[in-house]
């Protein structure tokens, strides 16, 4: 019997629950990849805004430089603009701190190095500007100057550093990311072939367990409806036959016929020999009555020494007389069972159904009683009992 829940729905559900749990690591390593990947494009911008800064606080110098060698005030514009530069990439830099709390003191300290470098340097700028003399400024601030450009620097490649650390570890787990994912992918594919290959060998299983129930129906089938020891029709298939062909008959108004048969003096053989001589002997008289019949001729054994007959698709009253006779002669030779000769009879009442006439019980009951008719009138002989028929 094949249990569904045990061999079709647990194994798709624990199918289906693997295949989502594999997607779903699958979908959540890729989710941590785009993740990383733009992680990695924040500190790549971070670390390009600290380069930004380093030359707009270079270009701020240089300017002012320029300024004060040759005394040409455009120079002051371009050193404002360094400085406006300078001012803008500081405040992204620190914006960004927010996502990096790391580099929030690194970039205060810039913060207040650029403060001091711009104002030494518009110190500078203003003597200038002033009093036309310079020099002894000039050196005093050069300096000093130098020294707060060399801390800049310095704080500079240590936001640098952290952030390249940073990049660093992204890139690690970038790379385990990807072995997961591709680890994940194989998993999935090795799955679904796995899947498809269990479905297939399940499939042939299940066909099988199928194949081998419906056997099972067949043969429980045949058997509630066989007669075990001759293998013919019993009792309840011959009636499910007989009300089969009835109904047939009704609708395509054919007629057809009953043979009641009692074998002749089988007692004695049972009593003279065995029952099991006697069991031998319905076997052999089984196959000696098929011999006689055509295909569709339908033979049973009710039980006993008692066979019935359901004849279809005859002419006459003739034909039906001239099988009778055909099975009587089958039995008119002893019969030789292991190492005796048995001799039996059979009595053979005949019914025909027209389709207006009786019912399949009211049939068998009128061929039963021409049976008793022949046993009655000395036995080993066919009786008729219908009018119909034997008006033919
Ligand atoms: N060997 C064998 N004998 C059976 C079986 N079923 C019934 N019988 C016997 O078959 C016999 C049938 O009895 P009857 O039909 O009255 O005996 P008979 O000698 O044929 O009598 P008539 O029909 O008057 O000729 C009985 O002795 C039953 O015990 C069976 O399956 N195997």
């Amino acid at each position: 019997m094949l249990n569904y829940k045990k061999e079709i729905i647990y194994p798709l559900l624990a199918a289906s629950l693997l295949i989502s749990v594999v997607m779903l690591s699958l979908f959540y390593t890729m989710y941590n990849l785009n993740k990383i990947e733009k992680n990695k494009d924040f500190i790549d911008t971070q670390r390009f805004n600290i380069i930004t800064l380093r030359n707009a606080v270079l270009d701020a110098e240089t300017s002012q430089r320029g300024y004060l060698i040759t005394n040409n005030v455009t120079f002051l514009d371009h050193y404002n603009e360094g400085k406006i530069q300078a001012y803008k990439t500081l405040d992204k830099l620190s914006k960004s701190s927010e996502k990096l709390p790391s580099l929030a003191p690194i970039l205060e300290k810039i913060q207040r190095l650029c403060d001091d470098k711009f104002s030494i340097i518009e110190a500078s700028t203003s003597v200038q500007l002033n009093a036309g003399s310079y020099a002894s400024h000039l050196s005093l601030s050069k300096d000093r100057g130098k020294a707060v450009m060399d801390n800049i620097r310095t704080a500079l490649m240590e936001a640098d550093k952290d952030l390249l650390e940073r990049r660093h570890t992204l890139s690690n787990r970038m790379q385990t990311t990807i072995r997961y994912s591709i680890i994940a992918g194989v998993s999935l594919a090795v799955m679904i072939f796995g899947i498809l290959i269990f479905s297939y060998l399940h499939t042939l299983h299940l066909f099988k367990v199928i194949l081998s129930s419906s056997n099972k129906v067949d043969h429980l089938s045949h058997q509630a409806t066989h007669d075990p020891l001759t293998n013919l029709l019993n009792r309840r298939g011959f009636e499910n036959r007989l009300q089969n062909i009835h109904d047939n008959a009704i609708i395509e108004k054919q007629k057809y016929a009953i043979f009641y048969m009692d074998l002749d003096n089988f007692k004695t053989v049972n009593d003279q020999y065995s029952h099991a001589i006697g069991d031998q002997l319905l076997i052999t008289v089984s196959q000696l009555f098929q011999n006689c019949l055509r295909e569709h001729d339908a033979l049973a054994r009710l039980g006993g020494d008692e066979f019935t007959l359901i004849v279809q698709k005859f002419k006459d009253k003739d034909e039906l007389e001239t099988l009778a006779n055909r099975l009587i002669n089958a039995l008119k030779n002893p019969i030789p069972v292991e190492n005796a000769m048995l001799s039996v009879g059979v009595s053979i009442g005949v019914a025909v159904h027209r389709s207006d006439a009786f019912t399949p019980k009211k049939l068998m009951m009128a061929a039963d009683k021409a049976m008793y008719h022949a046993k009655n009138s000395g036995k080993n002989k066919v009786v008729f009992l219908n009018k119909a028929a034997s008006q033919n």
